[in-house]
Parts: C-alpha cells; structure tokens; sequence
C-alpha cells in the first residue's frame, strides 16, 4: 500500500538523516562542461540522452568518494528550459523533459543500486516562474517530473537552487504528491531571496509547506552557507519547528566578496571560466564538514565546484559519525596516504596540521608582480 511505501522510503532518508549525517553527491553541470559534456551558459543536462556513459561515470565517482544519494541529473530540465538549449540541441522529440527525466532516473538508480545510495528526483527553478507565466504553468512543468518520479519510484524529491520562497513553496506542493521525503534548499546566503524575503522566513516557510529537510544549495562558499544555515536554523527553533532537518550543499569556490550580495557566485567576474584560484582544497571541505556537522546540519554536500574528492574529503572527516569510510578507501587514507612517498619531505605532509596551517598560493602573485617591475623600470 502507499503507506507502507512511504514508510519505507522515509526510513531511506529519515533514518540515515536521525542515524548521522547523509552525505550528498557533488557538481553536475559546472563538471561535466569542464569534461566536455555539458554547454556553458545553458547549463541544460541533454548529456542525460546524448552521453549517458559520461553521466553514469560521474555518479560513480561521487559514489565511490562517499556520497549516499545519486541525484537525478535533471537540473533545468523542464520543457520551458531545455528549449532555450539554443540551436545544438537536436529539436527531435527525444530531448524533452520527459524523456529526459526517465533515463536519468534509470542511470542514478543503476549507478546507486551498486552500492548502498538513495535516489533522489531533482527538480529546479522553472523559467516561466520569472517570466510571470503563473502557478498553472510552474506547476504543470513540475508535475511532469513528478509523475516520471512516481514512475520510477525514486526514494525522495530534492528542490534546489531556488531564489524565491513562493516558487519553493509552489514546488514542495508538486512534491507533496508523491508522498515520499522532501529535501529542499535554495540559493541563497545572509542577505536573503530575491523577493527581499530573509532566510529565517525562507526556512519556517519551507517546513511549514512540508519539506522534511531545509537548507541552502550553489551560491556561496561553505563558510558564508554556514553562517547562512546558523541563522535558519535559530529560526526553525524560534518558530518551534523540531521535527527539520539542515541541509548544506554549498559552491566549491571560495566567494567572500559575496556575503551581502545576493546574486551569488555566477555574479563574480571570474564565473564561469576562470574560477581555478579560488577552488576548495580538500582541507577546506574537511573544515566546511566538521562545522557542518557541529552546527546539527545532516544533509551535507556541495554544489558547483564540488568535485568527487571534495565530497571524498566530507566523508572521511565524518567518518567516525558514520562508522564507515567510503567504497574509494582503497585508494586513500586521507592524507597519510603521503607516508608512501618516496619523497622524505612529503612524509612530513601527512598529517592534517600541515595542510590546516598551509596558505595556499594561487601560483599567479609572481606574474603578476614581475608584470609590475617591467612597468616601473
Ligand atoms: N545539482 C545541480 C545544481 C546546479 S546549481 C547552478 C548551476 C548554474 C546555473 C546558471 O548559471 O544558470 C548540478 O550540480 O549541476
Ligand atoms: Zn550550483
């Protein structure tokens, strides 16, 4: 009976999130154009129907760093967006939400049911929303996921990237019908929405309309999604909502111009394609985990720029809470792994203190000073 499905689809999700915390998996598009799959700028995932080997080959890459969900690679999938892929998208019938959405449903549950991960249907912001089209419209693009979800039985729905609450709410009531888990989180940092709306009440709002786990998603680097995810959660505990859980799935880049800003990363003048200085180290993941984790935040992963040694990198700092390293251990042991070297001085760069105290350079000050000197001479 349906109830007997959601009982078990929530002891899925619910129970790993009551049980310690569930990491997430990583970058979808923002890698996969990195690798040559994805186009900039329409950031469409058509590679779904045209590449699905080079989808599944990243699921299994999150898969092996720790992540417990596969995520439907179906970001800015509906019609009304993936018809603005522009002309290099063959306009046959077979690139449409739907189809779409039904074979990356079968490649996240192929690559999951190889190891112990949940599948979770995402869904994202739909165009039409902001170009005023109304409720119907949103909706019935949402629904089109939903029944595809319903069809293929994913364990829970996952809204992300979202930047109004009255969108979010209009997507948590298209995932109330299927009557599994819902994760929801937004776009947004310290400042708020882009309605002006704050994230204390973007968060009470997302729990009232029913989602089981709130957070933040893309945008900002960890550091300003923690402070972010403080403020929230102080919210959800004011307005005595106990029964949430945070979720944090942060950019892989660091963005600190970006606190009060609320465009978010793709604001920077860097985005898209010159974003290198300012990646995550794998130490930098580790400290965003362990904060995280302090702060009560169970669903933890990472958004654009989270590469699979990222998330790698969460799931050995967690773990002890987890109990479990992840399925690529035999291939890491963090960064003892260095004691192998045959290098002495690497040895002394196996222990976290030294990657903890390290500044790392961006490799580009000399150019730039020597630039200089030219000029000045
Ligand atoms: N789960 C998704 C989230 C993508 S968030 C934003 C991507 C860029 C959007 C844009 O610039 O239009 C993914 O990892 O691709
Ligand atoms: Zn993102």
């Amino acid at each position: 009976s349906s109830s007997a499905n959601r009982q078990d689809a929530k002891r899925g999700l619910l129970e790993r999130l009551a049980n310690g915390p569930v990491i997430g998996d990583g970058s979808f598009v923002i890698t996969l154009e990195k690798r040559g799959y994805v186009e900039a700028g329409a950031w469409t995932p058509e590679a779904v129907l045209q590449y699905p080997e080079a989808v599944k080959q990243l699921h299994r890459e999150f898969l092996r760093a720790g992540s417990d969900v596969m995520q439907t690679f179906t970001f800015y999938s509906s019609d009304d967006k993936l018809c603005l892929s522009g002309d290099n998208l063959d306009k046959t019938e077979t690139i449409n939400c739907e189809n779409l959405n039904n074979v990356a449903c079968d490649l996240a549950k192929e690559v999951a049911n190889e190891g112990d991960a949940l599948v979770a249907g995402g869904i994202s912001p739909v165009p039409g929303y902001v170009e005023e089209k109304g409720k119907e419209f949103v909706m019935s693009e949402f629904n089109k996921q939903m029944k595809v979800f319903k069809e293929k039985g994913v364990d829970f729905v996952l809204a992300e990237f979202f930047a109004h609450i009255e969108e979010t709410e209009w997507a948590i009531e298209a995932m109330r019908q299927l009557d599994i888990p819902i994760a929801c989180s937004m776009r947004i940092g310290p400042a708020g929405d882009l309605s002006g709306v704050t994230p204390q009440e973007c968060a009470v709002r997302m729990a009232k309309a029913g989602a089981d786990v709130v957070g933040i998603n893309c945008n900002y680097d960890p550091f300003i999604c923690l402070d972010t995810m403080k403020m929230m959660k102080e919210a959800l505990e004011e307005a005595g909502i106990t029964s949430c859980h945070l979720m944090a799935q942060p950019v892989g880049w660091h963005t600190h111009e970006l606190r009060d800003d609320v465009r978010g990363y793709t604001a920077l003048p860097e985005f898209p394609f010159s974003m290198e200085p300012r990646l995550l180290t794998r130490t930098d993941a580790s400290k965003f985990a362990r904060e995280a984790f302090n702060l009560g935040v169970r669903y933890i992963g990472g958004c654009c720029g989270f590469e699979p040694y990222h998330i790698r990198a969460i799931a050995e700092e967690l773990a002890p809470e987890r109990g479990v390293f992840p399925p690529g251990k035999d291939k890491s042991e963090g960064y003892a792994s260095l004691k192998k070297s045959v290098f002495k001085r690497q040895w002394e760069r196996g222990s976290r203190q030294y990657w903890e105290d390290l500044i790392p350079a961006a490799g580009r000050e000399k150019v730039k000073l020597l630039a200089q000197l030219d000029e000045s001479e």
